[in-house]
């Protein structure tokens, strides 16, 4: 599905990672790991396509990503750090925003999987750090993209709702998806399903 292929990032004239290649494909969950400021989240933004490698090359089905945009984004769902949740809006008009053509059905079943039912029409400003990361990630439950790139999804997370966004992911892989996420945090894996990626200074 997705290859990464001998990538550079140079931020600030210090190189972040070099030679960098992996793939990914349908069924995996792959966890980039390292320290803060490793370029976990620089590594993600280049799959996403929102920024350009220095080195290198980013491909989806053997094309590279900058030359076919539209496509990749097609098949994409990228949630990065501040994920674009707007705080006047109510969780209910911020789904609708991203998931227009989604029924008023499936965007309550959301609501309904991250608990937020109850909470639908309050402006966002006014819910939790949880509960603001909830209205987000409510959208792999609206989404048919077939990449899941998610930077640290399980910030504010509690505990139940790190183990049921478990239980999507693997289902999501399951289904001949696959998911790349970012996280501090030790990953349930029941399933045994997730691969992991240090980026560390041997890749600098
Ligand atoms: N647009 C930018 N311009 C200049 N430097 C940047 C830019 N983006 C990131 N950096 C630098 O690159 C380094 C890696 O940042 P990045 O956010 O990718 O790390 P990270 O591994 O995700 O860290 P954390 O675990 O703290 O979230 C940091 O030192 C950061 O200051």
């Amino acid at each position: 599905m997705l290859e990464v292929i001998n990538i550079s990032c140079v931020r600030d004239e210090r190189t972040l990672f070099h030679g960098l290649s992996f793939h990914v494909q349908a069924g995996d969950i792959v966890q980039i790991e390292g320290p803060n400021g490793a370029g976990k989240t620089s590594l993600l933004r280049l799959l996403a396509g929102l920024s350009r490698a220095e080195e290198g090359e980013v491909c989806w089905q053997g094309q590279p990503i900058r030359q076919q945009r539209e496509v990749w984004q097609q098949n994409l769902l990228y949630l990065g750090h501040h994920p674009g949740v707007k705080a006047v809006l109510s969780p209910l008009e911020n789904l609708h925003f991203w998931h227009g053509d989604s029924s008023d059905d499936a965007i309550f079943a959301a609501l309904e999987q991250v608990e937020l039912l109850g909470y639908e029409e309050v402006p966002v400003a006014q819910l939790s750090a949880g509960q603001q990361r909830r209205v987000a990630l409510a959208r792999l439950w609206l989404s048919p993209a077939a990449i899941w790139i998610l930077d640290e999804p399980l910030t504010a997370i509690d505990k139940g709702g790190v183990e049921k966004l478990m239980v999507r992911f693997a289902d999501h892989a399951d289904n001949g998806g696959a998911v790349i996420l970012t996280t501090h945090q030790d990953l349930p894996d029941s399933r045994g399903q997730v691969r992991k990626i240090r980026l560390t200074s041997e890749w600098a």
